[in-house]
């Protein structure tokens, strides 16, 4: 069964359709890639799956359960987890108890601390985990907010552009991770415009363009499809 499915998502910002009956699909175990150029509706697609956004038209189904009318609260205990394309971490708090926040709303909130530790230690914040995120470069910030998605123990995670800002060496680990969290059985849906690391990662890509999906199938298709080239990687 999917984990993430949303069928005939349709929002509109007054005259404007940011979504037009929009359906994607993301399965446990892969990478699913979401692209397509500024204004295409990738972040207003997030909101309306996260619950932050009430589409005017069109289900979000969460493991099969319908949670369309779910509170984001609501739909983080059962499983989905996203990452901001601003960061959205708390600068008052250390990287740690940024994390632990987190943690403590998630399954395993009774060993919250060492949920935290092991994740600390597997994106390799052990080094900044008393910092305030303020001060770290801006690669390093999307870690830490990977990491507080993470906490809560995601069966669906919703990354939106974690790449921006990391050099080639945090982005090819970060590939590594996003890899290792598949195995877990983790559902990721990846919005990136770095597209070297969609086509690396995602075991398929969806195109979105002036709020409709163009064109979906696996990245070496995508990379060649007509369509996806005029409309977005021509430009690119
Ligand atoms: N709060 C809002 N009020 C009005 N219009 C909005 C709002 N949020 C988004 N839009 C419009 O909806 C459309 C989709 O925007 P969205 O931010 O979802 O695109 P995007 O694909 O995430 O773009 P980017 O790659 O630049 O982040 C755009 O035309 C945008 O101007």
């Amino acid at each position: 069964m999917a984990s993430l499915q949303v069928s005939g998502v349709t929002v509109s910002f007054g005259g404007n359709r940011a979504l037009d009956g929009v359906a994607l699909t993301a399965e446990a175990g892969r990478v699913t890639g979401l692209i397509g150029p500024n204004g295409a509706g990738k972040s207003t697609l997030f909101d309306v799956a996260s619950g932050l956004r009430r589409p005017s038209s069109g289900q979000v189904r969460l493991d099969g359960r319908d949670v369309t009318r779910a509170r984001p609260s609501a739909r983080a205990r059962h499983g989905l987890a996203r990452t901001f394309q601003r960061l959205e971490l708390f600068g008052r708090l250390s990287v740690r108890d940024n994390l632990l926040v987190a943690a403590e709303l998630g399954p395993e909130r009774r060993r919250a601390e060492q949920v935290v530790t092991e994740i600390l230690h597997r994106l390799d914040l052990t080094d900044v985990a008393d910092t305030s995120p303020d001060a770290l470069p801006t690669g390093v910030g999307r870690l830490v907010e990977v990491g507080r998605a993470l906490a809560i123990r995601p069966k669906v995670l919703l990354l939106d552009e974690p790449a921006a800002g990391q050099d080639a060496e945090e982005t090819e680990r970060f590939a590594e991770l996003l890899r290792a969290l598949t195995e877990d059985g983790t559902a990721v849906v990846l919005v990136e415009h770095d597209m070297s690391l969609v086509m690396a990662v995602c075991d398929e890509v969806y195109v979105l363009d002036l709020g409709k999906i163009i064109a979906v199938g696996p990245p070496e298709v995508i990379r060649s499809d007509e369509t996806v080239l005029a409309a977005y990687l021509g430009d690119a």
